[in-house]
């Protein structure tokens, strides 16, 4: 089956910053959480993917094919996809309704009844300019933008940012929706871990330019956890070699500290006299990036 987006070995330098070997795939019927700090290199990799800017190294390739920037062949891939950046693309005269004329304009396959039923579930007055929405608003908009067209793939940064959680939970219940129609995939970076822990698949966290994990999201929310460790306790746990030395990561407080381990059920038969909780995404996240190693 030919992934939906194929990035290999992608390198980009920015003056202090590069993004190095970065390699990740999204398949089709798979939801992709991109996490990381700020700065980490997200949407450079996603402006990539889309051909927006150019590599320096590796390749990136769209439904198998290669994506060049400039391309004439990327504006037919360009149509199978939705995307989502970070801030409302439209001119702040233009009403709602004339922003699907834009899209009736710009795609073949542009779905005007779609366009306003998502308008309408979203609450957005045709007549409203794009400069009297709120952020969430103008995020609402791009996203009924997005889908109005009927994409295969949904390219997302940050599109969850600025919502309230009661609109989070309907932007994931329409991509929900979008998933259960074929094999679609959604490649979406950002900060709201628990939107990934309601929707994705697999997450994929990037820090400083490089992929630090890449992990199935059950093999964190399901499997991994954190111990809550004294430091005796702690010390115990290094002296067992329970875990690699690679996969140690501790975050010290007061009178013990945190542990992360990849599989807490295997933790809690070793070690039954020492707590341990399911780990969320932002604690997988925090202990692999800010975590000591011993
Ligand atoms: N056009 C550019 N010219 C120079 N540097 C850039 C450019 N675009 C991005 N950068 C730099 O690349 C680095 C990564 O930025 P990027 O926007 O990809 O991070 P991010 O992970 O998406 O961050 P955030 O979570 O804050 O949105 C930053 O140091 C940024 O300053």
């Amino acid at each position: 089956m030919t992934n939906l987006i194929e990035i290999d070995n992608l390198g980009k330098r920015y003056d202090g910053f590069a993004l190095a070997d970065v390699s990740l795939a999204v398949e089709p019927g798979s939801v992709v959480g991109f996490i990381g700090s700020n700065g980490a290199g997200k949407t450079t990799t996603l402006k990539a993917a889309l051909g927006l800017i150019g590599a320096d190294t590796g390749t990136v390739r769209l439904f198998g094919e290669e994506v060049r920037p400039g391309a004439s062949a990327l504006d037919a891939l360009k149509a199978r996809i939705g995307v989502v950046l970070d801030t409302c693309a439209f001119p702040g005269t233009c009403t709602v309704k004339a922003v699907g004329s834009i899209g009736r304009a710009a795609y073949a396959s542009w779905d005007s009844a779609r366009f306003a039923a998502l308008t309408e579930r979203f609450e957005l007055a045709p007549k409203k300019k794009v400069s009297e929405l709120s952020r969430g608003m103008g995020m609402k908009l791009t996203l009924a933008f997005a889908l109005a067209h009927h994409p295969e793939l949904l390219i997302l940064d940050e599109a969850t940012a600025g919502l309230d959680p009661l609109a989070r939970e309907d932007v994931l219940e329409l991509l929900r929706e979008f998933m259960a129609e074929g094999e679609r995939g959604i490649f979406m970076s950002t900060h709201i871990t628990s939107d990934l822990e309601k929707i994705a698949d697999e997450v994929i966290c990037l820090d400083a330019g490089r992929v630090v994990f890449s992990l199935p999201k059950d093999a964190i929310t399901d499997e991994a956890g954190v111990a809550r460790c004294r430091t005796a306790e702690l010390e115990a746990v290094l002296a067992a070699d329970f875990l690699s030395a690679d996969a140690i990561r501790i975050e010290r407080h007061g009178f013990g500290c945190n542990l992360l381990v990849p599989d807490r059920f295997a933790f809690a038969r070793a070690f039954p006299d020492i707590p341990v909780d399911a780990a969320t995404i932002e604690d997988y996240m925090t202990l692999t990036l800010k975590g000591e190693s011993r």
